[in-house]
């Protein structure tokens, strides 16, 4: 009996670190700081547009994870994770069908908002992000596996995701979503790049060139102090170029969970069974940060 509810538990714990309920905040964050930098410049706020684009984002963000697992079955990188949908299923052709599905009302989601605006730019900039995401790590292109994940990972959850919440809510650009972009952009990044740190031999057999296979784990440990760093120094920056109000230097609430995080790698980069928590360090460091500044673009017009 207790070896059964231990048994439970312990399939428990892996099919919640397949399903990886945190990572989620990268679907919320980039959609809500587009639309608060919109409500800065506007003062409006589309409610509806809102919810179904944090909906669609989440459905978006569930056939990337999902698809993420098949595509790595083929190629064995993932054959020694127990916390893979498709070893704990055993059904990959299940998991993929799942998978096109959510994309499917994640994508039925976002057109439901050009319907509401009458307008198909945010369906064809999320329609380029959904394809830069497949490219990150389907067939044939399997980016990820040259180490190009960074870069897209930057573009699409910064630049592309941001001006797409924007657009949804005041039909234009502007140059304060742009920069904006670049921090949320940049603490993506950082949660991908943190998630190589403990993979580095299972990447090494698949032929996976990741950033901290090129580099190795006491580079890539340097490298993450002076990104971290540079969340707040551009955040600073644009304060002073007057881009963004001086509300938004609230992002230094999150300077705790950013030395921690760098601490965390410095100590540990090269134990793959200590530093693997580091992905979950960056991803709190992401959504603190990235809440911390959007209530800096939200408060001047509410106070
Ligand atoms: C699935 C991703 C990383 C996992 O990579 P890896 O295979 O190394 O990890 P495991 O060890 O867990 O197997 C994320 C990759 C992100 C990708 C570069 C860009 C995706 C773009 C999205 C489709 C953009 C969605 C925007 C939305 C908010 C509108
Ligand atoms: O499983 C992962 O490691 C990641 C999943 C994911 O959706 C994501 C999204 C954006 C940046 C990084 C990551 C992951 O690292």
């Amino acid at each position: 009996m207790a070896t059964t509810s231990y048994i439970d538990k312990s399939r428990r714990k892996l099919w919640l670190a397949a399903i990886k309920p945190p990572m989620y905040s990268v679907a919320i964050i980039p959609i809500t700081m587009g639309t608060a930098v919109a409500f800065a410049e506007t003062n409006r706020f589309h409610q509806e547009i809102f919810f179904a684009f944090l909906g669609a984002a989440i459905l978006i963000i569930a056939w990337l994870n999902l698809s993420n697992d098949v595509f790595d079955s083929e190629t064995g990188i993932d054959k020694n994770k127990a916390e893979s949908v498709v070893n704990l299923t055993g059904n990959k052709t299940l998991v993929f069908w799942i998978s096109n599905l959510l994309l499917g009302l994640g994508i039925l989601g976002i057109i439901s908002i050009a319907w509401l605006q009458q307008d198909g730019m945010v369906l064809g900039i999320v329609l380029l992000c959904c394809a830069l995401g497949y490219s990150y790590q389907g067939p044939p292109f399997r980016l990820g596996y040259q180490g190009l994940g960074e870069i897209i990972c930057f573009v699409t959850f910064g630049p592309l995701a941001i001006a797409a919440a924007y657009y949804s809510q005041a039909k234009t650009f502007s140059l304060m979503g742009l920069a904006a972009s670049a921090i949320i952009g940049l603490s993506t990044s950082i949660i991908l790049f943190c998630s190589h740190f403990h993979q580095v031999e299972d990447d090494l057999a698949a032929g996976k060139r990741s950033p901290i296979v090129r580099m190795g784990t006491a580079r890539g440990s340097q490298v993450l102090a002076w990104s971290t760093a540079s969340l707040f120094a551009f955040t600073v920056l644009f304060v002073l170029l007057r881009v963004f109000p001086v509300s938004t230097l609230l992002i230094f609430g999150s300077l705790p969970l950013a030395n921690r995080l760098v601490r965390h790698v410095q100590q540990h980069h090269d134990n793959p069974e200590i530093v693997r928590t580091c992905k979950f360090l960056a991803v709190n460091l992401h959504f603190v940060s990235g809440i911390l500044l959007a209530l800096g673009f939200v408060l001047p017009r509410l106070l």
